[in-house]
């Protein structure tokens, strides 16, 4: 059986550089893994219940998303790239990569986006309150969670070079465990 290839999750509050690093990771990586950006796959497939308006966000249709996804985690070589993790089935990950930043560069990168002030509001006080963090810590093992600031294009850099390292010591790991 040709060896599995790990299934990466990318989340952070909006704006921390999560497709980003998913998109540098892709081509870095040392095994072909493909990138998801869930949001993108939400709104294309219509996996959603309608768009909320006030929030400027689709309403996550999760039964269908999750459908969708499924195959594809059990397949592996997957980088999902999302904003919450929560929904993923803890059997899914092989790694949980969270992506944080300074709450003022938080809130540059948004009004650049052009986001409703509220929006901006709300997704800084995630971020100064580690909403994500946190639901992953309630989510997966600690073991596979891993808190990285991505503030400059060193942290991204050093970022992308430490996955591509734990993916090849993962793929050691993996292999061995088969034989
Ligand atoms: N580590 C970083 N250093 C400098 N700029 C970054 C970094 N991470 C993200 N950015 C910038 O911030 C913006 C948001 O990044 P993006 O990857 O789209 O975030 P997300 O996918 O989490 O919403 C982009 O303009 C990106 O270039």
């Amino acid at each position: 059986m040709p060896q599995r290839y790990p299934v990466i999750i990318i989340t952070g509050t909006p704006g921390t550089g999560k497709s980003t690093h998913a998109q540098l990771l892709q081509d870095a990586s040392p095994v072909p893994l493909n990138h998801i950006n869930v949001g993108q796959l939400v709104k294309d497939k219509g996996f959603h219940h309608g768009f909320d308006q006030q929030w400027e966000s689709y309403t996550v249709d999760e039964d269908k998303l999750l459908d969708e996804l499924e195959p594809l985690a059990s397949a592996g070589g997957i980088i999902l790239d999302w904003h919450t993790c929560e929904m993923f089935p803890e059997r899914w990950a092989d790694l949980v990569v969270v992506l944080r930043c300074n709450h003022t560069m938080l809130w540059e990168r948004l009004e650049k986006r052009n986001y409703p002030l509220k929006k901006i509001q709300e997704n800084n006080e995630a971020e100064i309150m580690e909403v994500v963090l946190q639901e992953a810590r309630d989510s997966y093992p600690q073991q596979i969670i891993v808190d990285l600031k991505s503030e400059s294009s060193e942290d991204l850099e050093n970022n992308v070079a430490n996955i591509v390292e734990w993916i090849n010591q993962w793929l050691k790991d993996n292999k061995e465990d088969s034989q």
